[in-house]
């Protein structure tokens, strides 16, 4: 990460989903900054000297209670993928499981809570252009994964109290080393054949947020609970700070990965209607087959549309200002990711 002073601190910090992309780069940075670290985790899939590991299901409750003797604060950052589209799983992890975690909070003292939210649960399909945090939830998200996010953000705020301040930071567009969604579908579309087309007419602005500056943002939000305690209670949009064109940005992971940038433009509409039928019919077949297109109105809506937020909040109340440019974070995360390169690729303009 690039260098900016975050303090060392040695108190006790448990990362809820610290086996996954955001919560593992989290965990390595609060060690380099000598915090006690412990994970929580379905799975381990890291080693790392000064972390204890502990697998369980934040479902159960009395797994969480385990790893949370005289710890201090708690990074909640555990999700079912997002694009996995499986609403029981959703509701289960991302509802029920939070309140297993603010329960576990309360009843073992842990005095902050950081929640991992989204910039997604104010976004229902339409345009957001610096969208800041006095939107009001989205009345009717897209996907279920987006509702329950609204649902936990939700919880998590309320809970905030005298014996347990709570935060959520609602990144964006997450991307870089070891990303297991945004440069893995992009480069499995890519080898299919599937990324010659721009839904749309390709001028709608977006947030990509290098993993780094979540991270960072992370750091900074715990130390700032502590000396400036009347930030608990709020949710901060987290960004680079570089609205870019989707496609640009597309174009860009699709070009460095040795692919061809993406040039017939689609409708967005018609496509946002294929999408609809796509769902329609996934919803009629799930009894009998579980189907998780790439193509729902989601995604849809998240290549045609504008959504890119201001995270003015965060930096006049936290001192949150991106670390990594986007120009640098591309290049970064395009090098993490030898094997996901087109293996037949000629020289691409
Ligand atoms: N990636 C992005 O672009 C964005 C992500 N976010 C938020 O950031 C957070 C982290 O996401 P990200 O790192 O990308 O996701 P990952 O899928 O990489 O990591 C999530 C981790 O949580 C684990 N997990 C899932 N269910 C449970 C459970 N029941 N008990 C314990 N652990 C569980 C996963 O295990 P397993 O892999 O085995 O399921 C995984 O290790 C999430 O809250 C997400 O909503 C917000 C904005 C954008
Ligand atoms: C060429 C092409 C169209 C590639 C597909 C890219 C998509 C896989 C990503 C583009 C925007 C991404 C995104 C998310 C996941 C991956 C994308 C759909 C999230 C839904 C992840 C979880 C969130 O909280 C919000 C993200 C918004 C952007």
């Amino acid at each position: 990460m690039s260098v900016k002073a975050i303090k060392p601190d040695s108190k006790i910090v448990l990362v809820i989903g610290g086996s996954g992309f955001v919560g593992r780069h989290l965990v390595e940075k609060l060690c380099s900054l000598g915090y006690t670290v412990r994970v929580f985790d379905l799975r381990t899939t890291f080693e790392h000297e000064k972390v204890t590991f502990y697998n369980g299901d934040l479902c159960n409750k009395q797994d969480l209670l385990k790893c949370m003797d005289n710890v201090d604060t708690v990074f909640h950052c555990a999700t079912p993928s997002p694009l996995s589209n499986n609403k029981k799983v959703f509701l289960r992890v991302n509802v029920d499981g939070t309140k297993n975690v603010l329960d576990a909070c309360f009843e073992k003292g842990v005095k902050n809570l950081i929640l991992t939210s989204s910039a997604s649960v104010v976004y229902s399909g339409s345009n957001i252009e610096h969208g800041d945090e006095t939107l009001p939830y989205a009345k009717r998200p897209l996907d279920c994964y987006t509702q329950t996010k609204i649902q936990q953000e939700k919880l998590v705020l309320s809970a905030n109290s005298e014996s347990l301040k709570t935060i959520a930071l609602r990144p964006h567009g997450i991307f870089g080393p070891r990303d297991p969604h945004m440069l893995p579908t992009t480069a499995r579309l890519a080898a299919a054949g599937k990324t010659k087309f721009i839904i749309g007419k390709g001028i709608n602005k977006v947030d990509f947020t290098y993993i780094d500056n979540v991270v960072y943002a992370h750091v900074l939000a715990a130390q700032q609970l502590q000396q400036k305690p009347e930030i608990a209670g709020n949710a901060y949009n987290i960004t680079n700070n570089e609205p870019i064109l989707f496609w640009e940005f597309m174009s860009r992971l699709l070009k460095g990965l040795g692919y061809a940038a993406p040039k017939y433009h689609l409708p967005y509409y018609f496509i946002y209607f294929l999408a609809f039928l796509v769902q329609i019919f996934v919803f009629i077949v799930s009894p009998f087959k579980t189907i998780r297109p790439t193509l729902t109105t989601m995604t849809v809506a998240l290549a045609g549309t504008h959504h890119y937020y201001s995270c003015e909040k965060a930096a006049s109340e936290f001192n949150y200002s991106p670390v990594v440019k986007l120009e640098d974070a591309i290049e970064r995360t395009l090098q993490s990711v030898p094997e996901l390169h087109n293996k037949h690729a000629k020289k691409v303009k």
